[in-house]
Parts: structure tokens; C-alpha cells; sequence
């Protein structure tokens, strides 16, 4: 049985609760983890509260702090393949993309790492005489941590590395559904020699440990990575002691093709934006814009194509996209798709689960795409989080604007052109975290990842995604200091 891991020892829950965790291929028990609930929770924070508040962690110079980031990043290298196999087993995602993955999990450790030890504060121009100002960055103290099942491990290293870099102690919760390679580089901390407190991990449901960890007065911040309802659940249980929150919620992102585009390539690219881990990305771009005039002969490309995605079992090399992460949220999907023939869009692809007997006993969807689809429908403007694409036509630029930013989210989109005056244009006008031109889905280590509007507060990566784990102290010192007498 997998355990949590709390003041440096793996433990079973205190109820003696066990989780089965299930293969999304093919329904298969992987493995049986301990199932904790608010009273581990306590433990793990205790014990966070007491590393950070009389353990040496947060007193450790800066470079070695890093140094020990980077022994976690050099560990992630070596037990890469295991890793990968772990979060395929677990998530149903192919292997190619979970050794992806791993690879930008090291590279989130390194980046990090190579951070620690680069702010050495900064020398504030006092106005008043005799005096010198200086502002420092301090860690926040207790971290909590909530990850989703989507990218379980890459979500939890954009939070572990930078709250570890700085100074703080942690309690991460991963998702119950996909905790497998969160406990692996659990153990891969203990192997690198962090302090006992300064890493806590609580397996269990969001209701009991999730929750915990957002009320808890003794937890400073709450970093959480998931839906917008939990988000906004989380939001109101961390106001009790009003500690810090940073949200990464969902999106409905929009992909902008105008007619002057590389026809080619943006059809190609709309397929991964749409479909790669079966539409189960934030940033999906799971709205295509495209302009009427090549509106039909852009449609019809991408339907030959998307009829072509193998499915399967993300062992084989063969796959291009592996299941759903559960039946449950295939019958969410399903749902979905449904609302959306109810509103009047046209089924051109998909719509339904695959004949294929072999993949039967998994989780599958196929790709499907959804025509004739307009910006009120909930089609269009709700998180399906499954492999639905929804096309909208659009007549000029003004109005690709207007619909690209006609949600309630504010995640990421792009915009597809060969005209570098009309792509910065419509880039300034978008109201999202992350707007690519002439690509979809890069993401990496140097550059804040974030949403605008309801997709989320605070940044992860890059200098801000440091920062998110620092409060900001102004140290203003008197050189000279005398009586005022403003009393006489
Ligand atoms: N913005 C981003 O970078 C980003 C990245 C990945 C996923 N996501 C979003 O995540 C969602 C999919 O993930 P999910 O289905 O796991 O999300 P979810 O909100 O259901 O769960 C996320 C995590 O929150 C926990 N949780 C659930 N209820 C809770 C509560 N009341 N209090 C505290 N914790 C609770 C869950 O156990 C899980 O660990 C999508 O909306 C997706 O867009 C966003
Ligand atoms: C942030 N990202 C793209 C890695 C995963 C979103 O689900």
C-alpha cells in the first residue's frame, strides 16, 4: 500500500482507509493508496507549522536551499522512465507525453534551483535623510497544495520547487483519482535529505483533506490548480485567516484562424490545441474561430484528420490519445455533447464512444467536432475538459476579437496569421494569461503561466511564480535617530 508522508515518515490514514486506484485503459486496479482525511491533514500541518516556524529550512542559505531543488531535478532525471510509466498507468496519456512531461518537471526543479539564490533583496532611495530602506523577500510560511488529475506531477512541481526554493514548508494534496508520481517524488525528497516537516503529502478527498487545508488558520497560503467551482469553494474557506491564495482554474480557449494563415499548419496545430490528452488540458483550444471565407475547406481538413486519431493504450507506440481519466467524466462529456446538438450545433465528427472492442473496457471518447455552434451556447462558453472541438465563423477582425473574448474565462487562445500588424493587434486586444501567434501550447519554466478574469489569481513559473511564494518586507532603518519632540 502506497502511504502519506508526514514529519519525515511514511504513515498509514489514522481511520486505516484504503483508495484503489484505477487504469483508465482498462479499469485495472494499479494500486491501493492510503485514504487520509482532516485529521491527517491536522498532522501533516502541524508538523509543516512546526518545520517552518522552529526548523532550520527557511534559516538554510539560499544556495543551498537550490541545491537541494536541483538534487530533487537530477533525481526526477534518473527515475525518469519510471516516472513516465507511473503518470501513463495513471492518467491514460500517452508515453511520448509523459516522458514530455518528466522532462519539463526537470526543467521546472532546475529553474528553480537556479532561482534560489538570485534576490538578494533590493536598495530603496529613502526620501527622508539619515535613513537607509531596503526590501527583502521572506517565504510565507505553511504552503497547502491541491493539484488536479490532468497533469498530476507537472502541476505539483510549478508549486513544490518554488515553495521549496523560497523557504516554505509544504502540505500537497495531489488529486485521489492520480496520485502515483506525486508519491514518487515524495520519496525522491527523502531521498535527496529535506528536513522532516518541510514536505507533508495527505492523500484523500478534496471535501476532507482539500478542505482542511483551505480552512486551517495554521496554513498561509493555499495554492490551488483544478475547476472553477473548487476553486471558488476554496476562495471562501481561506478567508477564515485570509491566507494567501493563488487559483489556476479552467479555460475555454480560443483558436483564432484568419484566412491569410498557413493553411497547412494551422490545421494541423488545431488538431494537438483540441485533442491532445483527449481535450483534457486548461489550455485546450477548445474553440476554433475561423474566418468565414475559409471557413468550410478549413473544417473539412481538420474532420479527415481528426477521423484519423489512433486511440488506445498510451503503452502502445502506435496511440495518439489514450481515454478519459474515468467513466464518470466521460458521462460528463457525454452530457455535453448532448446540450450541444440541443442548441442547434451539427455532429461533423465524433459524437460518440469507439466501436473498437479492444477499447471497451477504457474510458474512451472519440474526437468529435461540433459545427454551426454560436458564442451563447454552453457548448461554446463551458469547460467540456474532454475531446469536443465547437467552430465558430467569424467575418473580420473586430469581430474574432468580440468572440474570442465572449467567456467568462481568461486561461490562454491564439491567433493564427501570416500578417504581423493584425496578429499584435488582436494579441493586444485578448484578454488572457498566455496568447500565442502562429502556435499553440508552449509552455516552460521561464515564462508566468496564469489566467485572466475567472480563470485564476496569481502566476506559477517563471519570476512571478517565485515571487507568489515570498511576502514582501520593507526594512527601513534610522542612522541617526534623535527625539522629535512632536509631543512638546
Ligand atoms: N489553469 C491551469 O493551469 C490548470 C491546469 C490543470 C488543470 N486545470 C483545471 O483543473 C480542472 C480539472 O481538474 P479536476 O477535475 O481535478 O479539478 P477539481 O477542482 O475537481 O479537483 C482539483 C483538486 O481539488 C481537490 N478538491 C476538490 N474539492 C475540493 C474542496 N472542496 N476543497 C479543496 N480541494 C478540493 C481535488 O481533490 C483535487 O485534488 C479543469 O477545470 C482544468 O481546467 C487548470
Ligand atoms: C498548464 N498545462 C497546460 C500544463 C496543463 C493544463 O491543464
Amino acid at each position: 500500500m502506497k502511504k502519506m508522508f508526514i514529519n519525515g515518515a511514511w504513515t498509514e490514514a489514522r481511520s486505516g482507509k484504503t483508495r484503489e486506484i484505477i487504469n483508465p485503459f482498462n479499469q485495472e486496479v494499479i494500486a491501493t493508496t492510503a485514504e487520509g482525511d482532516a485529521e491527517d491533514t491536522k498532522l501533516a500541518i502541524s508538523s509543516a507549522r512546526e518545520a517552518f516556524d522552529h526548523g532550520e529550512w527557511r534559516h538554510t542559505p539560499a544556495a543551498e536551499r537550490g541545491g537541494k531543488v536541483l538534487q530533487i531535478a537530477n533525481l526526477i532525471e534518473r527515475d525518469k522512465e519510471e516516472l513516465a510509466e507511473l503518470e501513463s498507468l495513471d492518467t491514460g496519456k500517452t508515453m511520448e507525453e509523459s516522458r514530455a512531461d518528466m522532462d519539463d518537471i526537470a526543467g521546472v526543479f532546475r529553474y528553480f534551483a537556479g532561482l534560489a539564490d538570485k534576490d538578494g533583496g533590493e536598495v530603496i532611495e529613502s526620501p527622508i535623510p539619515n535613513s537607509q530602506s531596503k526590501v527583502v523577500r521572506e517565504p510565507i510560511g505553511v504552503c497547502g497544495q491541491i493539484t488536479p488529475w490532468n497533469y498530476p506531477l507537472l502541476q505539483a512541481a510549478w508549486k513544490i520547487a518554488p515553495a521549496l526554493a523560497t523557504g516554505n514548508t509544504i502540505v500537497m494534496k495531489p488529486s485521489e483519482i492520480t496520485p502515483l508520481t506525486t508519491i514518487k517524488v515524495t520519496e525522491l525528497m527523502e531521498e535527496a535529505g529535506l528536513p522532516n516537516g518541510v514536505v507533508n503529502l495527505v492523500l484523500g478527498e478534496g471535501a476532507t483533506v482539500g478542505n482542511e487545508l483551505a480552512v486551517s488558520h495554521d496554513v498561509d497560503l493555499i495554492s490551488f490548480t483544478g475547476g472553477i467551482d473548487t476553486g471558488k469553494k476554496i476562495m471562501q474557506a481561506a478567508s477564515g485567516n485570509v491566507k494567501k491564495i493563488a487559483l489556476e482554474l479552467g479555460g475555454k480557449n480560443p483558436n483564432i484562424v484568419f484566412a491569410d494563415a498557413d493553411f497547412d499548419t494551422a490545421v494541423d496545430q488545431a488538431l494537438n490545441a483540441a485533442f491532445i490528452h483527449a481535450g483534457q488540458v486548461c489550455s485546450a483550444g477548445a474553440r476554433l474561430l475561423v474566418e468565414n471565407s475559409i471557413h468550410d475547406r478549413f473544417v473539412e481538413a481538420l474532420a479527415e484528420r481528426a477521423k484519423r486519431i489512433k486511440l488506445g493504450n498510451g503503452f502502445d507506440e502506435e496511440t495518439q490519445s489514450g481515454p478519459l481519466i474515468s467513466g464518470e467524466h466521460r458521462a460528463k462529456v457525454e452530457q455535453y455533447v448532448e446540450i450541444g446538438k440541443e442548441e442547434g450545433a451539427t455532429v461533423l465528427v465524433g459524437g460518440s464512444r469507439p466501436e473498437d472492442p479492444e477499447l471497451q473496457n477504457g474510458f474512451f471518447y472519440l474526437p468529435t467536432i461540433l459545427t454551426d455552434c454560436r458564442s451563447e451556447m454552453r457548448i461554446v462558453q463551458e469547460e467540456v475538459f474532454g475531446p469536443v472541438l465547437t467552430v465558430e465563423r467569424f467575418e473580420n477582425e473586430k469581430e474574432a476579437v468580440r468572440l474570442a473574448n465572449d467567456t467568462i474565462y481568461g486561461l490562454a487562445g491564439a491567433v493564427w496569421t501570416t500578417d504581423v500588424d493584425k496578429a499584435e493587434r488582436v494579441v493586444s486586444e485578448l484578454r488572457m494569461g498566455t496568447v500565442w501567434i502562429n502556435d499553440f501550447h508552449p509552455y516552460f519554466a521561464q515564462a508566468p503561466w496564469g489566467g485572466y478574469k475567472q480563470s485564476g489569481i496569481g502566476r506559477e513559473l517563471g519570476k512571478p511564480g517565485l515571487e507568489e511564494y515570498t511576502e514582501t518586507k520593507h526594512v527601513y532603518r534610522n542612522l541617526k535617530p534623535e527625539p522629535l519632540n512632536w509631543f512638546k
